[in-house]
C-alpha cells in the first residue's frame, strides 16, 4: 500500500523557486505529497494558482504566511490537519546589495529578520511536532553566499553563513529524532530577486558612500554580476527539481550545490581552508582584470568547464 502523503509546507511561493518547488511536488506523478504553498501576500495568489492548474484544491493548497510575524506563523499552522507539517522548505528570502556605507541598519535588520530569524520561528513551530512524530526535514534555500562572501554582499552573505552555522548544529541533535536538514544553495538563479536588487540600487543614493567606493559598485561589480547572472544563473524550474530530488531522497544531503557552473568559484574556497586564494582572485578578477573575469565568466557558460557532477 502507499504511504501516506507528507505534507510540505513551503514559505515565500510567490515567486521563483518557492512557486516552482510548489508545482513540482504538487504534480508529484506518485501523489506522494500535499503542498501548502504559502506567501505573505495573498494578492498574489494568482501566479501560483494559474501555475498549479488541476492540482490547486487537490494537492496544493495556497495560505498566507508572513516568516517575520509569530502570529501568522500560529494561524497559519492552525490551519493546517493536525498542524503536522513533515517537510518544511525554508525558502523566503530578501538580498541587500551595496556599499556598506550607505545602507541603513533597519534594511540590514529586515535582511536578518526575514532571511534568518525567520526560518527560525518557522522551525521553532514545527518541531514539537516532528520531534513527537519521531519524523521530519527541514529544508533550507541557503545559497552559495552561505559558503563564501562575494563583495558588496556583505550583510546578505551574514545572513546566509547565520543559517549555515544555525542548521549544520541542529542537524547533528535532530538525527537523535530521525529529523533531516538540508541546506540547498544555489549559485545565481533569474528570478524576481535580481531585479528587486537592481530596482534598489537604480534608486539608491547610498549617502556617505566616498566616489572611490561608489565607481567600484556601479562600474565593476554591477556590470561583473549582470554578466554572471546572464552567463551562469539557473532556472528557476531546474533549483526546484535539485530541491524535490533532496525531498525524496531516503537519505538527505546535509549540503546540496545546485549549479555545476558556479562550482569552479566555491572551488576556490574549498581548496585553499586559508581563504586567501579566494579572496585574492576575487579581488583581482575585479579590480584588476575584468576583461578576464567577462571572459572567464563566458566560457563557464559554454561546456568546457562542466563537471559530471549535481545536477544531472
Ligand atoms: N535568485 C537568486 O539568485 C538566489 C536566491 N536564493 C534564495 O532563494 C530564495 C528564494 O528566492 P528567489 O525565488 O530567487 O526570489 P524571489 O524574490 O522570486 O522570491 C522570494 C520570495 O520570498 C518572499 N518573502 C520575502 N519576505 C517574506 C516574508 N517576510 N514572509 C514570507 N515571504 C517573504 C517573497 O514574497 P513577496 O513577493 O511578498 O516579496 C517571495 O515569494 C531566497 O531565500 C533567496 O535568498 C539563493 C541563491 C540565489
Ligand atoms: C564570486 C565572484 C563574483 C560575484 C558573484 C556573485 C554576484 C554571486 C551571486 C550569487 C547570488 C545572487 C546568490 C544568491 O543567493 C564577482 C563579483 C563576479 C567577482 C569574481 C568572484
Amino acid at each position: 500500500m502507499a504511504d501516506a502523503p507528507r505534507t510540505v509546507l513551503i514559505s515565500g511561493c510567490s515567486s521563483g523557486i518557492g512557486l516552482e518547488l510548489a508545482v513540482q511536488l504538487a504534480h508529484d506523478p506518485r501523489q506522494r505529497y500535499q503542498v501548502v504553498a504559502t506567501m505573505r501576500d495573498l494578492g498574489k495568489k494568482g501566479t501560483l494558482e494559474a501555475a498549479a492548474g488541476k492540482a490547486l484544491g487537490q494537492t496544493l493548497t495556497v495560505a498566507q504566511l508572513d516568516v517575520c510575524s509569530d502570529e501568522s506563523v500560529a494561524q497559519c499552522l492552525s490551519c493546517i490537519q493536525g498542524g503536522e507539517v513533515d517537510v518544511l522548505v525554508n525558502n523566503a528570502g530578501v538580498g541587500l546589495v551595496g556599499p556598506l556605507e550607505g545602507l541603513s541598519l533597519a534594511a540590514m535588520q529586515n535582511v536578518f529578520d526575514t532571511n534568518f530569524f525567520g526560518a527560525v520561528r518557522l522551525v521553532k513551530a514545527v518541531l514539537p511536532g516532528m520531534k513527537r512524530r519521531r519524523q521530519g526535514h527541514i529544508v533550507v534555500v541557503s545559497s552559495v553566499m552561505g559558503l563564501q562572501g562575494v563583495v558588496f554582499n556583505e550583510v546578505y552573505a551574514a545572513s546566509k553563513f547565520a543559517m549555515e552555522g544555525f542548521f549544520e548544529s541542529l542537524a547533528v541533535q535532530l538525527l537523535q529524532f530521525n529529523i533531516f536538514i538540508s541546506l540547498v544553495e544555489p549559485g545565481p538563479v533569474v528570478t524576481e530577486f535580481e531585479g528587486k536588487l537592481l530596482e534598489q540600487v537604480s534608486t539608491a543614493e547610498f549617502p556617505g558612500t566616498d566616489p572611490d567606493t561608489l565607481s567600484y559598485f556601479r562600474d565593476l561589480y554591477l556590470p561583473a554580476s549582470r554578466e554572471l547572472f546572464h552567463n551562469v544563473g539557473q532556472s528557476p524550474q531546474d533549483v526546484a527539481k535539485v530541491i524535490v530530488k533532496v525531498i525524496g531522497s531516503a537519505r538527505p544531503p546535509l549540503r546540496r550545490q545546485t549549479n555545476t557552473r558556479y562550482t569552479p568559484l566555491t572551488a576556490l574556497k574549498a581548496v585553499d581552508p586559508s581563504g586567501s586564494l579566494y579572496v585574492r582572485t576575487s579581488h583581482r578578477l575585479l579590480f584588476r582584470w575584468p576583461r578576464l573575469l567577462k571572459l572567464g565568466l563566458r566560457c563557464l557558460a559554454c561546456s568546457c568547464f562542466r563537471t559530471p557532477v549535481w545536477p544531472r
